[in-house]
Formats: structure tokens, sequence, C-alpha cells
């Protein structure tokens, strides 16, 4: 099915879940970044390549000074931790955005997030990007981008008629990303908390009962799972699991859309499962999944990974007798590590994406032929050597070279003084950024890359 190509996530009950286990808040703060990491490399084994986190809003700073103290220094130390050689950026391929009001955050802090964010525009072979909302609001975010456009008529650079939905959007933060498909909110809140309001407006909402630092593979694919059972695509997908069980003589002759050798059942289960109504209940089609993923991780993998697992009250996997260390590693994580692998096959149909062996080479080799539905690309194309070509996306908030890349004048949506004003905030940006973070910027990697 359809993965989200830009997930938002509100990172939820990290003091809660401190307190149930008698510690500081800020040691929950500190789980809540490992589960970050954590998760992220969860959303690139999947294929989802723009991840946005609400890390800080302002309404944080109403918290005890402590607390806010703790989380400054938090961010700053990861953000600097993040840079190290084989750290976090080198590591994921991930570039890091720190969006909000930088000039509320200490100067400290904003030196790191600066330096984060050069250090990681400039990474070759990129494979996502992550948006750390910090000290932000959606509702700061769109009156910055008002009075950014307000300054502009002021100033002769804008006229009424540049003013747009298109130029308002643009002038966000993450003006130029893709909109947020998902959002994930943990901790069993229900509310958006004024988090990526413009951008979400089409997404899909899932609310998951885990604390942050608790939340596992398991709730996170029901997340993944939920979004796809409410795809706008979901005739589309129909068609294709019918295709793929038989009932469709335009498909590709039953055969499966995965790279995965033998997962043909795993296709058919989970399609006809999900998506022709043959489960009991979302949760037996869950089950169901991991059922199939435990059998296909023994078979296709070739390795005794998981010959059986249960799941405790929080969704996390458990050792039910059978299992063992795999690779010098603790059984759990190689069970997760794998399931992931597997999980991506199944729910794009392809690959995880450049997991060695599971590249699109392997598909060919194997002869399956994959089917898309229209329009729905979602960064597919990222087992390439460059994984995600970013020469679209700007450096400044994000602003996307639509113009530059279909060779047109200006950006769908933006009459060409609106494109040249968005270029000019882009570059009072950058050269602030730059500035800060004290590192000139190369950016031809994006030539490079691209
Ligand atoms: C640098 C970086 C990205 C750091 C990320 C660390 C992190 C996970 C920050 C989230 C902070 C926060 C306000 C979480 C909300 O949970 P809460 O504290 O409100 O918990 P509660 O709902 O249980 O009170």
């Amino acid at each position: 099915g359809p993965i989200p190509q830009h997930l938002a996530i509100v990172m939820d009950g990290n003091r809660r879940f401190a307190k149930q286990q008698g510690r500081e808040a800020e040691e929950g703060h500190k789980d809540g970044f490992q589960k970050l990491v954590e998760v992220l490399r969860w959303c690139l084994d999947l294929g989802i390549r723009y991840v946005s986190v609400y890390a800080f809003s302002t309404e944080n700073f109403k918290r005890s000074q402590r607390e806010v103290e703790a989380l400054m220094q938090l961010a700053e130390i990861k953000y600097k931790e993040m840079i190290e050689e084989n750290g976090f950026c080198q590591d994921t391929g991930m570039e890091v955005r720190v969006l909000g009001d930088m000039s509320m955050a200490p100067p400290n802090l904003q030196e790191a997030a600066a330096r984060v964010m050069t250090h990681s525009a400039q990474l070759k072979n990129k494979q996502g990007v992550l948006n750390i909302c910090f000290a932000y609001t959606s509702s700061h975010d769109m009156a910055e981008a008002a009075g950014a456009m307000q300054d502009g008529l002021s100033d002769g650079s804008l006229q009424m008629n540049d003013i747009s939905e298109c130029l308002l959007e643009r002038c966000l933060c993450a003006g130029g990303d893709p909109p947020v498909d998902l959002v994930v909110r943990t901790s069993g809140e229900t509310r958006l908390s004024d988090f990526l309001l413009w951008q979400s407006r089409c997404a899909h909402i899932h609310f998951s009962e885990a604390l942050w630092p608790a939340l596992s593979f398991r709730h996170f694919a029901a997340a993944i799972l939920e979004f796809q059972r409410h795809a706008d695509t979901r005739e589309d997908l129909r068609n294709e699991a019918l295709a793929y069980t038989g009932g469709n003589s335009s498909g590709n002759g039953g055969q499966v859309g995965s790279n995965h050798v033998g997962s043909s059942r795993a296709h058919e289960g989970l399609l006809s499962a999900v998506f022709n109504g043959a489960a009991a209940s979302w949760a037996a089609s869950l089950q169901g999944l991991l059922d199939i993923l435990q059998e296909h991780s023994v078979k296709m993998m070739g390795k005794d990974i998981i010959r059986r697992c249960e799941a405790d009250s929080n969704g996390n996997l458990q050792q039910n007798g059978h299992s063992e260390i795999v690779n010098g590693r603790y059984w759990v994580n190689g069970a997760v590590r794998d399931e992931v692998g597997t999980l991506g096959g199944i729910l794009g149909k392809m690959p995880a994406p450049c997991t060695p062996g599971m590249g699109p080479e392997s598909g060919a080799k194997n002869g399956v032929t994959r089917r898309r539905g229209k329009g729905r690309e979602n960064g597919r194309k990222a087992c390439d050597k460059t994984p995600v070509c970013l020469s679209h996306v700007s450096d400044s908030c994000g602003q996307r070279e639509q113009g530059v890349d279909s060779g047109e004048g200006a950006s769908p949506g933006l009459t060409g003084r609106a494109q040249a004003f968005i270029e000019r905030r882009r570059e009072q940006w950058w050269k602030w950024v730059t500035a800060k973070g004290g590192e000139e910027v190369d950016r031809t990697f994006r030539e490079d890359g691209c």
C-alpha cells in the first residue's frame, strides 16, 4: 500500500513515561530522543522521506525553568552529537532542519541548530529530511508568514496580485516540503496542539495510546496500516489487491508486486485481509500480518529469528522460549529490524530502501514486476544510487523549486515576483544560518547529488 511521504509526529508522553518509572521528567525527554532515532530508522526503512517532529512548542516555555533548560540543553547536546563522525546525520543520511522561532532559543542552541543544518544540508547521498520543530507553533508560523507578505507589500517587492495561498504556504517554515500525509500523536491525547496545521490539512491522523518513549514497532505499524486503510487511493488499491489475488485479469497475472522472494502469500493474505474486508477485525489483520512476518522472517531471511513472539500489553514483542541472538544482536532488536525490512516489502510492495539484497535489482532478478497505482510514487525511486533527490528542496525552509525542476520561470501557483520574493527569503535565511553556524555551505551538493 501507499507509504506516507511526509510523517508528522507529536511525541507526547515523555513525562508520564518517566513518572511511571519514578524518574524525573528530563529523563523522559532523553528517552524520547532515543525513541525518535529508532522511529526515524523505521521511517527510512519503510521509505518515508520527510519526518517532522514537535520537539518544543512556544507554549512549552511556560513549563518550569528547570524543565525548559533541560530540554534546551538536551537539544544542544543532540544537535552536536548528530554531526559527529559516524553520528546520526552521517549514519542515516538525513538532512536536519530546525524549524521555528530560533530567536526564542538561547544563543548556544541557535548555533548548534545552525551547525546541524549547514552540516547536514551538505550530505551526499541524502536519504531524507528531518524537520525538528522547536519553539514552534503553527499559529506563530502563519502569523510570521502573513507578516512577511505584508512586509513585501510595504517595500514593493510584492503586489496584491502576488498574494495567494501558494505564496503563504511557501512562506511557512516547511513551506516547500510535501504536504503531511500522516500525523501520529502518542499518549492517548487527541489534539493537534497547533502543530503543522496548514501542512496537515489533508493528512490522516492517528492517535496512539502508547507513551512516546514506549512506542513499539507494532504501534508504528498500526499507524501506517491505518493510513493505508484510509488512503484516498483505496479503490485503486482494491483493484491492485484483486489483481494480485487473481481477480483482475488486467493485473500482472497474479504476480506479486514485491521484490521479496516467497512473499506472494504474504501479500495475498495481507491485501485481501486489509482491502477486501476479509479480516474479522483490524486487530486480527495486524495479528495476521505479524504472523506472516514471523513466518517469512524465518523463511526469507534464512535466519531463525522468531519462531514465536507474543506482544505484551504495551505492544512490545516478548520472547516466548524459542528465539536467540542473531548476528550478535539481541533477538528483539534483530526481530524488529528484520520485521521492518519485511514489512517495508509488504506495506510498500517494495523492499525496504537500500537494504542490502533488497534493492530494485533483487526484484528484477526475481523476475517480479511491480505495478503502481496512479499518482502513488511516494518516493519509491528510493533505491537508486542517490536514494532521494533533494534538488527540489530548498536549503532554507524547504521551499521546493518546482519552477526550476520543471524548467519554468516560477513555481506553479506563484507569480515570478512571488517566486523571487521566496528566493530572497531563502537567501536571507541561509545567510543567517551560515553566520550563526560559522560555516559556508557548499551548495553545489544539490547538483552533484541529483
Ligand atoms: C533535540 C530533540 C529533537 C529532542 C527531542 C526530545 C523530545 C522527545 C522532546 C519532546 C518534548 C515534549 C514537550 C514532549 C511532550 O511530552 P510531555 O513532556 O508533555 O509529556 P507528558 O504528556 O507526559 O506530560
